[in-house]
């Protein structure tokens, strides 16, 4: 076991085991967590309790989860006077699975993104972040249940990268002069800043995988490659070109390009098959939008993530709601989509249900569903019974704004 200087590894706890391409899961798994910057704290408190009690409640005390506390962003820094301590990391892979609240970012300055920082040290490429609709909650669209889609957003490349150069240094102005003079770029003014998106055959590929297999294994309809090939066509295009050369390469059993199925199919979808498609990023922004139950698993780059994540939880009752996932094949750091939301920080006002829902992706991953279930029903009834944070309760007519605590007691007393 690595030595740990500030976080303390519990002392009933066991470690999860990756074997065979497989969780091995104790009863009792040491789950490491990051509590989080602004709102962090709150939703934290209120989500383990959820946690807990769904445990206790599916299991009857056989399992339990051993919390292992470790620090990042603002606590580390005030205690430790560092902001990301290289045993926090170490903890998420020698435990194999952990959980975080959100962490604060500086833009235009400081520090990189320490979220964006996680993802790439363990290799955590893919961000999978379920978008469905819950009964009962308000949406500024006219059928928001007609939304459940997955995204699979590539976590370690594309801008992401953090391989940027500011306006007028002495290393912007040294690449502007190599574009220049090496690579004919004519456009280039002095004082430009410049920035890097790399793409890769390797990293698409296997996000793309990953989509597709999932949406084998959970029985679902397509795949969408959402790219802006059109206009980056070497990177965001290639990305495109990558997924239909891996699905007829590595999944052609299983699936039938968009194309093909016009082609040979009439557009009627034979038994079993799993449809690939892609569309232009900006396009299938109205797509969501105009046509959400033509769609189902997204796959796509980075930034293209980013934005779908944000607009797609916003159709379905907004960031309150939003859970997710970082998946590698060996380890996984669940979070929610949302940030800090620093201007309610301390309040016991937002709503927690982002991070329980990404609890609940984390106790599925775990194979604990029946916990997974418990929780569920506790939100949906919560939602239903019109008793929520201020997020929805402004949205409601007739609702009970709760605290973010209360919230969570409220989910409890309905599993
Ligand atoms: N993975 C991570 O850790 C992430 C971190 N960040 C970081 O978070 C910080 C703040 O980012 P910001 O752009 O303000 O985005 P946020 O997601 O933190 O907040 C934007 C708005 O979304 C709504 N919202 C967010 N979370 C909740 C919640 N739990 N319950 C109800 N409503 C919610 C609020 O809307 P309203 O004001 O209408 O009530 C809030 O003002 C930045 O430093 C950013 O870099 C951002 C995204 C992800
Ligand atoms: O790391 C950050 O601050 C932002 C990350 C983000 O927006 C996301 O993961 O969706
Ligand atoms: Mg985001």
């Amino acid at each position: 076991m690595a030595e740990y200087k500030y976080a303390k590894v519990p002392a009933t706890g066991e470690t999860i085991v990756f074997a065979e391409g497989k969780l091995q899961v104790p009863d009792q798994p040491v789950i490491p967590f990051i509590e989080g910057d602004g709102t962090g704290p709150d939703i934290w408190r209120a989500s383990q309790a959820v946690f807990d009690a769904a445990v206790e409640k599916a299991y009857g005390g056989q399992k339990r989860i051993a919390w292992m506390e470790v620090y990042a962003g603002e606590k580390a820094k005030n205690n430790f006077d560092t902001w990301l301590p290289e045993e926090t990391v170490e903890a998420f892979k020698e435990f194999r699975v952990g959980i975080k609240g959100p962490l604060t970012t500086p833009v235009g300055g400081g520090f990189r993104s320490l979220n964006v920082t996680l993802r790439q040290v363990m290799d955590l490429y893919a961000c999978v972040r379920p978008v469905r609709y819950f009964d009962g909650v308000p949406s500024p669209v006219k059928t928001p249940e007609k939304v459940d889609m997955v995204i699979f957003r590539e976590n370690t490349e594309d801008v992401y990268a953090g391989l940027e150069w500011k306006a007028g240094t002495a290393e912007a102005q040294k690449a502007v002069e190599f574009f220049r003079n090496e690579m004919g770029v004519k456009i280039l003014k002095d004082g430009t800043a410049l920035g890097l998106k790399p793409i890769s055959e390797f990293g698409s590929k296997r996000l793309i995988r990953k989509a597709i297999q999932y949406a084998i294994d959970n029985k679902r309809k397509s795949v969408t490659l959402v790219h802006k090939g059109n206009i980056m066509k070497f990177t965001e295009g290639a990305f495109k070109d990558w997924g239909y050369e891996l699905a007829a390469e590595e999944f052609a059993e299983q699936t039938i390009s968009e194309a093909a199925l016009w082609d040979e199919y009439n557009g009627k979808v034979p038994e079993g098959k799993i449809v690939i498609k892609d569309r232009i990023a900006d396009s299938m922004f109205q797509q969501i939008l105009l046509r959400p139950d033509e769609y189902d698993v997204l796959a796509t780059t980075n930034l293209n993530g980013d934005y779908l994540s944000d607009a797609l939880a916003a159709q379905v009752g907004g960031l309150g709601i939003a859970p997710g996932g970082n998946i590698s094949d060996a380890y996984a750091v669940f979070e929610a989509t949302h940030g800090t939301a620093p201007k309610y920080a301390g309040l016991d006002k937002v709503n927690p249900g982002s991070v329980i829902l990404s609890g609940v992706m984390m106790l599925e991953h775990l194979g604990w569903q029946e916990a997974a279930d418990l929780i569920i029903k506790g939100l949906q009834k919560a939602i239903e019974d019109k008793v929520v944070t201020y997020d929805l309760a402004r949205l409601i007519a007739g609702a009970r704004e709760v605290k973010t605590s209360e919230f969570a007691q409220a989910v409890i007393e309905r599993m």
